[in-house]
């Protein structure tokens, strides 16, 4: 059923779709890696997107490996271009970001990061996501494990539906 999009997420638009691309990761206590990634937003009707993102390493020969991170969410446009969004990882972390967008582009900061007993120690988080011409480019830096915000993933991707 085709449901209207609720007015409030005109300046999130740009983000509805299904996305597919590929990225680099690293941080300073792992090896880089290469990875294929899919993400979807979509909408119920509601003042808000639903999000969700699957990701695989790319092995040497270019084909998809082992599943790396997943992670879903809700993404809430607020007054004045503010956005708020929530996500959960599998890994027992949950991030609430607080942030904006403009001009086709939402730069996001952590507000909070919950974990559970077991969870790697990540205290912050920043994120991009912008166009590029027509692809979805994003990046995200993380402190964590005692290391100051730095660069841990970066991707550019193609809209597929
Ligand atoms: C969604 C895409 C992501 C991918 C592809 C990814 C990939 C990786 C990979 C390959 C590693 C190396 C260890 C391993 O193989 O598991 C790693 C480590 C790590 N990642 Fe991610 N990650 C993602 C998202 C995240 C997010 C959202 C967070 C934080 C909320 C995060 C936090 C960490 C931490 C803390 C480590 C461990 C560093 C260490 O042990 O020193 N990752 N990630």
């Amino acid at each position: 059923m085709d449901v209207e999009l609720h007015p409030d997420l005109e300046p999130l638009k740009f983000l509805l779709g299904t996305w597919e691309g590929a990225g680099v990761g690293g941080y300073p206590t792992i090896e880089s890696f290469n990875f294929g990634q899919e993400i979807s937003f979509t909408h119920v009707g509601k003042p808000f997107l639903v999000y969700a993102s699957r990701t695989w390493k790319i092995e040497e020969d270019g084909t998809l490996g082992r599943p790396l991170g997943m992670e879903t969410g809700y993404w809430r446009p607020r007054p004045d271009h503010q956005v708020e969004v929530t996500l959960a990882h599998p890994t027992g972390i949950v991030e609430i970001y607080v942030g904006n967008v403009a001009f086709n582009r939402v730069e996001l900061h952590t507000d909070v990061v919950a974990r559970t007993e077991s969870a790697k120690e990540v205290t912050g988080g920043h994120r991009l996501y912008g166009l590029i011409g027509e692809d979805l480019g994003w990046a995200y830096d993380m402190a964590a494990m005692g290391h100051q915000l730095q660069s841990h993933l970066s991707a550019q991707l193609k809209k597929v539906s």
